[in-house]
C-alpha cells in the first residue's frame, strides 16, 4: 500500500489550468522529490495535499484511505523557515504541536528533546534573529517532525541557503532520516540535491503541469558525499536536465527558480 497515492489532481485559477492530471504515489519509507520550471504548480500541488487548497479534479489516498479536509496526516515545512520573531528558538519549535492542540508545556518539552540531535542545543532561549540560516532551517525541520507524522512535505526547504550550508544540510537530513525512515514528498530547484535525496524524481511540465518524466535512483539512501561524483548520480542528473528541457521548451530551458 501507497503512503500517498495522488490520482488526475487538476486545478485551475480563474480561466488558467496550473495542474492537469498529476498521478503519483509515494511508497512508504522512500523519499520522492518533483521538480519542474518556475510557476509549473510544484507548492500548489502543496497546498492541495495540506488543504490550504480544493483541487477541481482529482483525488489522493493515504495508507490507503480517502483524505477527509479536516484530518491531514502529513507534517509540512513550507518554503520559508516561518520563525515567528517574537517567539523564542524553543517556543518557534513547538509551534506545530501547539497548533495541533498539544497543551504548550508538553509541546515544549517535547521539541526540547530534539534540539541536540538536530545540532541547535543551547539555542533554545535565542531569538530566531540570532540564528544563521541553516540554524533556522533545522528549527523549521525540527517543528515539522516534533509533530511524530509519518509523511513529511517539504517546500525547497534548503532552497534560500549558501551551497555549503545546503550541502551541510542535505547530509544532516539523510542521517536523520536514516533513523526515522519518513516517507517524504520533497519540492526542490536542485536536480542534484533530488538526485542525492530521493528514490524517484518526478518532473512536472511547464503549465499546465503535468508528469513528464519520472527518474528512479537505485542506490540504498543515504548516500555518501561521493555519490554526486558517482558516474550514475551523474547520469541521471543529464536526464534530469533533458526532461526539464522539455518540460520549459524555448530559452532558459533548463532554468528553474
Ligand atoms: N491563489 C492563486 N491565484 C491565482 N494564481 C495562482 C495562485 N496561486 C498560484 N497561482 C499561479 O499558479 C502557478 C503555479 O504556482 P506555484 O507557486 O504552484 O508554482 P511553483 O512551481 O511552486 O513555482 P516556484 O518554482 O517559482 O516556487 C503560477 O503561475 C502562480 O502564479
Amino acid at each position: 500500500m501507497s503512503a500517498l497515492s495522488v490520482r488526475g489532481l487538476g486545478k485551475r485559477f480563474g480561466e488558467t489550468t496550473v495542474l492537469d492530471g498529476v498521478s503519483f504515489s509515494v511508497e512508504p519509507g522512500r523519499v520522492t522529490s518533483v521538480i519542474g520550471p518556475s510557476g509549473s504548480g510544484k507548492s500548489t500541488l502543496l497546498r492541495i495535499l495540506t488543504g490550504e487548497l480544493d483541487p477541481d479534479a482529482g483525488s489522493f489516498e493515504v495508507d490507503g484511505a480517502p483524505v477527509r479536509n479536516a484530518q491531514r496526516p502529513f507534517a509540512f515545512m513550507p518554503q520559508r523557515d516561518a520563525l515567528l520573531p517574537w517567539r523564542r528558538v524553543l517556543d518557534n519549535a513547538a509551534l506545530g504541536l501547539e497548533m495541533a492542540g498539544v497543551p504548550r508545556r508538553q509541546a515544549r518539552r517535547r521539541a526540547s528533546e530534539l534540539f541536540d540531535t538536530f545540532g541547535i542545543g543551547g539555542t533554545e532561549r535565542l531569538w530566531p534573529r540570532q540564528l544563521s540560516g541553516g540554524m533556522r532551517q533545522r528549527v523549521a525541520l525540527l517543528r515539522t517532525v516534533v509533530q511524530e507524522r509519518t509523511m513529511l512535505l517539504l517546500d525547497e526547504p534548503f532552497g534560500a541557503l549558501d551551497a555549503i550550508t545546503r550541502e551541510q544540510l542535505q547530509r544532516w537530513l539523510l542521517g536523520i532520516w536514516e533513523r526515522h525512515r519518513w516517507s517524504m514528498l520533497l519540492i526542490t530547484h536542485d536536480i542534484r540535491e533530488a538526485v542525492r535525496l530521493s528514490d524517484e524524481v518526478l518532473v512536472l511540465s511547464a503549465k499546465p503541469a503535468r508528469i513528464i518524466g519520472r527518474v528512479r535512483v537505485d542506490r540504498a539512501i543515504p548516500r555518501g558525499d561521493g555519490f554526486v561524483l558517482d558516474p550514475e548520480a551523474r547520469r541521471l542528473e543529464h536526464e534530469l536536465l533533458k526532461l526539464l528541457a522539455r518540460a520549459a521548451p524555448g530559452p532558459g530551458a533548463t532554468m528553474m527558480g
